[in-house]
């Protein structure tokens, strides 16, 4: 038998099927196992995506040298997509596949030099253990090394490690009778008192075994010697158990769930949808329903009914709502049967979470993006809940989108496929208008109350309070109000750190980073100037790096600075600050939510991370300190964008009992994005925006490509740039509209140029194949320093 593999190294040589010699011993080989193989002088790792009987290759084949799991990790719908998604995303077949194990499983690659020659062997610096190449940076060690490489006294090897480690327990089980143990105990000698105590607890839990030895150790009141000596003399039997590392075990789940009876509007959509589940028709769904509306209580009656079908289902929910609630709520449902994936776990609770998966163990699988290539089998549902977040799509390689392969899952599988959100992507509602999707909507908030009041603040004409243009006296004067009642805030500002720029009033400079196109955001805590997108860091400085004025100023505020100011104004104000610089560390976040959640903190101020799917009873005034951070950014779909994080964002008030109000400060107030916010009325916007887009030849009328292309030299960028471009002009019909090159919005990245074209057609059969060409062609250029991206429907154009 012959295996077909795609090896671990990402490049546009190695990015085809090799086939190796299936050797007897390994016959166990399935499509899907991870094996390793020798390549050239290496020993790589691979996947096998086909098996054969015979091969064209005319010489003789090489044999497979190691199967690594057990099990194949990869199952053979996620081996079939990864071909589909290789050639739509335009990236290696192997990343998608390493894109489809969780990070622990990826390999890691050590050079390890070893001694060769007898001499080399007595040489101290092989006493030391293994020496990693890779670690070696002393700069004599590592000529020392070159030399023991060029006489041949040493050699490199490469070694192969697997991060992912099973966890190993010891497990005590009973190997006698009730009535053998009372008799042993009955013989035992007055002072074997600590052998009378762990028969006395045997006799009186006999029912209780097999036991971990933590549990026994504890419940007993011995310890390990004495354990030991009872395996020895054969009362107990010791055994070495696999463990699971459970994420959940501190989720509450004693809350009675009372069951909910869920509104007209639910009862419908859920009948539709419970429908398809019992027909198995690969249907999508869009459950638009206004903030509030329990769409999750539809999504959880719809994973329970495909459960009564003896299917399984598979929930994405973005990062930032893996909250303990939601967790908490899935869990109460399904208990024992669901398995989460999140990068808030650690390496090991991830491994075993997804093998629970991988054995079948499980029947729910909730998870962020990349839970999408969960390996679970007979799905019978799929749920993606706020379809709008744009962190569905990956922004690196491969850049998929969870979404399509939501929909190419939902098909494998013969089943259907619920998009949900208050703010559906336009794409998504522009394809339900087509009949594409079915549209299925939730116009009221599940308990009747009404939407919140917006009020909108115009910054050009507010009176401030306190020296910083930042907080308008209505909006203070609303925060006290609902502290005075113990009621709690929520208040957006999608900006962290202190400042945004530091700007010179004598000579207008602007601190920027040395290594990319953008201006330093100040950090008091840390106090630095930060470069958000590259990590560069500097001291803040006391006056103007370029004229030496003392007159410089920190402008563009951002939460560290709002807080500051929260502080000095309502000095009795318990708050939170919620932002990438406060959720660094692992549970940061869910201290943080837990912590308001409880009301320890009247007010929460944070990033858009905390304007989505958050249900705080308690809240009912949010406050949005500046409208306009993203509106005038260079993405077409910026207003979008917008649109929906004020949407969203006040719909995190007033979702209970008590009445909510919002209260929007911008210096837009006549934008049509922040003007249908106010009534959060998203078909409106819907409307209006696709004539927006119709007008500007943009998506969903039009399709859109990417090709960035970047290198150290702007010259050769651009010269490269207009190359391809002339080159896809020729190909491509006059219908679609070729934009650039042009510097990107942001056109240098640590120390790259970036330039862009972007292409918007309707129709271009070839237009795949012919990208695939530029990127090949990208490999020859590649000595030059250039590289070249390829963004399928990007998100951001920048
Ligand atoms: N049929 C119902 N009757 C009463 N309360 C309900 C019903 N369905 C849901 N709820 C409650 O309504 C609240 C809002 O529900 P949920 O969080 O699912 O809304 P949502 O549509 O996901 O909103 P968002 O888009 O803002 O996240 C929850 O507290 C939920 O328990
Ligand atoms: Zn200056
Ligand atoms: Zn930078």
């Amino acid at each position: 038998m012959i295996a077909q593999i795609i090896v671990d190294i990402a490049a546009k040589q190695t990015d085809r099927i090799f086939e190796y010699h299936i050797p007897n011993e390994l016959k166990e080989v399935a499509v899907g196992s991870r094996v390793f193989v020798p390549f050239g002088s290496r020993k790589l790792q691979g996947f096998v995506v086909g098996l054969s009987q015979t091969s064209k290759f005319q010489g003789k084949l090489k044999d497979l040298l190691l199967v690594v799991d057990e099990q194949p990790p990869l199952t053979t719908e996620l081996v079939d997509l990864s071909k589909i998604l290789a050639n739509e995303n335009f990236s290696y077949r192997i990343s998608i596949l390493k894109a489809m194990l969780p990070r622990v499983m990826r390999a890691n690659y050590r050079k390890i030099l070893t001694p060769i020659s007898d001499k080399a062997k007595r040489m101290p610096l092989f006493k030391r253990g293994l020496i990693d190449l890779t670690k070696v940076d002393d700069a004599k060690e590592v000529s020392f090394i070159h030399k023991l490489l060029r006489n041949h006294d040493a050699k490199i090897e490469y070694l192969v490690e697997n991060r992912a480690q099973v966890k190993m327990q010891n497990n005590y089980s009973l190997l006698l009778s009730k009535n053998e143990y009372i008799k042993i105990y009955e013989t035992l000698r007055q002072n074997a008192q600590k052998q009378k105590q762990l028969l006395i607890y045997i006799i009186e839990n006999f029912t209780k075994f097999p036991q971990k030895q933590v549990d026994l150790e504890q419940n007993s009141g011995v310890k390990i010697a004495t354990l030991t000596s009872a395996v020895k003399k054969g009362w107990l039997k010791k055994e070495l158990t696999e463990v699971y590392r459970d994420p959940l075990i501190d989720v509450a789940t004693s809350k009675s769930q009372q069951s909910i009876k869920l509104t007209v509007a639910q009862d419908e959509a859920l009948a539709k949808i419970n429908r398809a589940i019992d027909n198995q028709t690969a249907q999508t769904f869009l459950l638009e329903g206004v903030t509030g509306s329990g769409k999750t209580e539809v999504y959880l009656n719809a994973i329970s009914q495909a459960l009564t079908n003896d299917k399984n289902a598979l929930m994405l929910v973005p990062e930032i709502s893996l909250t303990p609630q939601m967790v908490a709520q899935v869990k109460q449902r399904f208990g024992q049967q669901i398995a989460v994936l999140h990068s808030g776990l650690s390496e090991g609770e991830l491994y075993d979470e997804w093998r629970r998966i991988r054995r079948g163990e499980v029947h729910v699988v909730v998870g962020a993006r990349s839970a999408i290539f969960a390996p679970l089998k007979n799905i019978g549902l799929i749920v993606i809940d706020e379809e709008h977040e744009s962190s569905y799509k990956q922004e690196d390689t491969p850049r998929y989108h969870a979404r399509d392969v939501a929909i190419w899952r939902s098909k494998y599988n013969s089943c259907p496929l619920i998009l949900g959100s208050a703010t559906p992507s336009l794409v998504s509602r522009a394809r339900a208008q087509k009949g594409v999707y079915q549209l299925l909507k939730l116009p009221e908030r599940a308990n009747k109350k009404s939407l919140p009041k917006v009020k909108i603040i115009d910054l050009k004409q507010t009176n401030f309070i306190g020296d910083q243009l930042d907080l308008s006296a209505q909006l203070l004067e609303a925060i006290k109000t609902r502290i005075a009642k113990k009621e709690q805030v929520i208040l957006l500002l999608n900006r962290r750190g202190y400042s945004s720029f530091m700007l010179c009033r004598d000579c207008g400079y602007v601190m920027k980073c040395p290594n990319c196109d953008l201006s330093l955001t100040m950090h008091k805590d840390t106090a630095k100037m930060q470069c958000h997108y590259c990590g560069y860091a500097t001291a803040i400085p006391q006056k103007c790096p370029n004229c030496q004025s003392l007159k410089i100023r920190f402008l563009g505020t951002g939460t560290q600075k709002v807080m500051q100011e929260l502080e000095t104004l309502l000095p009795a104000a318990r708050m939170l600050r919620m932002d990438v610089d406060t959720t660094r560390r692992k549970g940061a976040f869910k201290k943080i939510l837990d912590s308001f959640g409880h009301h320890e903190a009247d007010i929460l101020l944070g990033t858009q991370m905390i304007a989505k799917g958050l249900d705080f009873p308690n809240v009912t005034l949010v406050g949005v300190i500046n409208a306009d951070t993203g509106l005038w950014l260079p993405d077409y779909n910026a207003s979008e964008r917008t649109f929906e994080l004020l949407t969203q964002v006040a719909g995190r008030a007033g979702r209970a009992e008590k009445k909510g109000e919002v209260i929007i400060q911008t210096f837009n107030p006549d934008h049509y994005a922040i003007k249908f916010a106010q009534t959060q009325d998203y078909e409106r916007f819907y409307a209006y925006e696709m004539r927006m887009r119709h007008a500007g030849n943009y998506s969903p009328y039009f399709y859109t490509v990417l090709i960035s292309i970047a290198a150290k030299n702007e010259q050769n960028v651009a010269r490269e740039a207009f190359k391809i471009k002339n080159w896809l002009q020729q190909r491509l019909q006059r219908t679609t509209i070729i934009l650039g090159p042009a510097p990107s919005a942001v056109s240098r990245l640590k120390n790259q140029y970036y330039y862009q074209i972007l292409v918007k057609y309707k129709k271009e059969a070839n237009l795949n194949q012919l990208l695939h060409q530029i990127q090949d062609s990208a490999q020859k250029i590649k000595k030059y320093g250039l590289n070249i991206y390829i963004d399928n429907e990007p998100e951001h154009i920048i």
